[in-house]
């Protein structure tokens, strides 16, 4: 289908339905003095004008081709779903796991080529490279030229620790990253194309059923939002999200702990986009009532404590039912 559909963007078209309740997310002007209310009470906004990456406005596939010479971290996955696994706790888990994903290092020439032949069948790519200095000095040139200025006045205005990395992030046309969160702030920055972005609260945590800490998984929802399967998930009827389109030169804030989905359109062509992620504040204080991220991580500290006590992560689950359902019910 071509064109505009009703009040759709043409991107908008090209997506892929879930059975999801969506409000929109607001997008506010980098000026706009409401934006910093926002970040400092975690909450999600899309900020324009900002700036933050202009220096890649000239970036596409092509460019990025002519100007990365190296060998880059590509996730080749067998369907359109990226799901992350935490390789290390592949090692340490007691569950029969089977990542649907693997790690490669390709040339971005081979990558590009692959990205431009794919064909329905083949296996899709999704570049996932930490910006260093590994890629071309055209391309160091750019990020050095980024609105630092910017941002990291947000960083200091919101205590926020270290910037620990910047993924520059090349997506083929209708890859997903399903539904996770991560412990760190993000300023996800749109460069090339248009991507699609679902978010939920971290209080949605039971409609959305996080694998456990110690499963290769965790972070990650076990809600296929494909096909969800009610019967063992039947609270992801009531998950309440948010949802926005964020197009080039727009910058969205994604608050540690929310999860979101993030896909690009399905017949958009790749899209590129780059992440700032940043550690947490350095709590000073803790103010009660204790905010919903902050019960998160407690849940996470609690399970990880069972870990290391129960020596056995099968016992965690029926130790906090004991617990749950005998003393606290
Ligand atoms: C590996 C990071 C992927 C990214 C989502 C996406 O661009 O597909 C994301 O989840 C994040 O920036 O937090
Ligand atoms: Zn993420």
């Amino acid at each position: 289908m071509s064109g505009n559909c009703g009040n759709k963007s043409s991107s908008e078209n090209q997506l892929r339905k879930y059975p999801l309740k969506l409000d929109k997310l607001p997008k506010l002007k980098f000026d706009d003095p409401k934006l910093d209310e926002y970040i400092a009470s975690d909450e999600p906004v899309v900020i324009q004008g900002c700036k933050l990456v202009a220096s890649t406005s000239k970036w596409n596939l092509d460019y990025l081709n002519k100007h990365m010479n190296g060998k880059y971290t590509v996730i080749v996955s067998h369907n359109h779903k990226f799901k992350y696994h935490d390789e290390k706790k592949m090692a340490t888990s007691k569950v029969n796991f089977q990542p649907t994903t693997k790690r490669v290092k390709m040339p971005f020439s081979e990558f590009a080529e692959k990205v431009r032949n794919w064909k329905k069948g083949d296996e899709r790519l999704y570049l996932q490279q930490v910006l260093d200095n590994s890629v071309g000095k055209e391309i160091v040139d750019d990020f050095l030229k980024f609105n630092w200025n910017w941002i990291t006045d947000k960083q200091i205005k919101n205590n926020w620790g270290p910037l620990t990395s910047n993924l520059l992030l090349v997506s083929m046309e209708g890859n997903v990253t399903p539904c996770h969160y991560d412990e760190q702030q993000n300023f996800y920055a749109q460069v090339y194309g248009v991507k699609r972005i679902i978010l939920f609260r971290p209080s949605e945590f039971k409609c959305l059923y996080p694998h456990p800490v110690h499963h290769p998984y965790d972070r990650q929802s076990q809600v296929d939002f494909d096909k969800p399967d009610y019967n063992r998930f039947p609270n992801f009827r009531n998950a309440q999200g948010y949802e926005t389109y964020i197009h080039p030169g727009e910058v969205l804030y994604i608050p540690m702990y929310w999860f979101h989905h993030v896909e690009s359109p399905l017949k958009e062509g790749p899209t590129i986009s780059i992440n700032f992620w940043y550690k947490a504040a350095r709590t000073e204080q803790i103010v009660y009532p204790l905010k919903d991220y902050q019960k998160v991580a407690i849940m996470r500290n609690v399970e990880k404590m069972l870990g290391e006590a129960l020596r056995d992560t099968n016992e965690i689950g029926p130790l906090l039912r004991t617990i749950a359902d005998e003393n606290y019910f």
